[in-house]
């Protein structure tokens, strides 16, 4: 199997999980290129990833297939803007900034294939969740490489409006971070109930997978399952009370809400 050349303008944060990931999916090295301005950054994701890590975006861009744009949304457009003119011919543009248009996208690139697509770290580990939206340029052939690429280190979605990438950038590109604050919050609660760090925090850890994998390996949906936990007049009952009491599930539409508006806000405030 022939790879496509994949080369990441931004090697931070999110790059890294991609990166890790399709290496990890068996993409040879030398078919992946990264560009990062610091010098730091570029030796650690090189020693960590084995693969070339160029300070030139140009230089990273040149040859590749697939172009993915994983730089913040707030440096995009001058990213966007000197890289137009090195884009290789017919290569196909992949964003994964919060927030930044495709039209935006297309202002500063000039008439280009781009999917955009809100992945989330998990990808790491091949358990990422993404949606992914074509512009009207892309070809079935892209869109089905854009589909593979991501489809590589998780599940990857195709959406029919490119407004509903605010609501996946709530639910699953931030949404790890939510998990991560919930076991936080009950590592802290265990050891305040007399558990030492380590055993809270494994206790939690654990249980988010195994309540994961439950979620998603049985037919059975997450609110039976919550009530199969629940006995009548019982321990869990008394928590998810509390929770009730506090405004849970308002909370969380809150905070859902909170973050697809922030997306929306970006688009309008980055976009021009
Ligand atoms: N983190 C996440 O979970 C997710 C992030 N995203 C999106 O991915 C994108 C990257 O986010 P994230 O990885 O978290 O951010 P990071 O800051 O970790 O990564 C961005 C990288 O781009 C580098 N960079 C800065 N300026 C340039 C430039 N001119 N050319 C090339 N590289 C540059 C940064 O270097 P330096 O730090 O040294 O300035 C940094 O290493 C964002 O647009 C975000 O919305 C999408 C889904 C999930
Ligand atoms: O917080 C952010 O803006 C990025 C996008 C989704 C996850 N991280």
């Amino acid at each position: 199997m022939t790879h496509p050349r994949i080369a990441f303008i931004g090697a931070g944060n999110m790059a890294a999980s991609l990166i890790g990931g399709l290496l990890a999916r068996g993409v040879p090295t030398a078919r992946i290129v990264a560009s990062e301005p610091h010098a730091e950054q570029r030796q650690r994701i090189a020693a960590e990833h084995g693969i070339a890590v160029l300070e030139d975006n140009a230089a990273a861009a040149a040859g590749a297939d697939i172009v993915v744009l994983a730089v913040k949304p707030q440096v995009m457009k001058d990213v966007c803007l000197a890289l137009a003119p090195a884009l290789p011919q017919g290569a196909l543009v992949v964003s994964i900034a919060a927030g930044i248009p495709c039209a935006s996208l297309e202002r500063w690139l000039g008439e280009q294939a781009i999917v955009r697509c809100m992945p989330n770290t998990p990808s790491l580990l091949r358990e990422g969740a993404s949606g992914l939206y074509a512009n009207a340029r892309t070809s079935a052939a892209q869109r089905e490489q854009a589909g593979e690429l991501l489809g590589a280190v998780g599940l990857a979605l195709w959406l029919d409006e490119e407004a509903q990438i605010d609501a996946v950038t709530a639910v699953s590109g931030s949404g790890p971070a939510y998990f991560f604050l919930l076991m936080e919050a009950m590592s802290a609660a265990g050891q305040r109930l007399g558990l030492d760090a380590a055993t809270a925090s494994l206790l939690a850890r654990q249980t988010a997978l195994g309540a994961a994998r439950m979620a998603l390996e049985s037919d059975v949906d997450p609110a039976e399952l919550r009530r199969r936990v629940t006995s009548p007049k019982g321990t869990t009952e008394a928590a998810i009370n509390a929770f009730q009491a506090g405004g849970f599930e308002a909370l969380v539409d809150q905070a859902l809400h909170a973050a697809a508006h922030r997306s929306a806000q970006l688009a309008e405030q980055l976009g021009q």
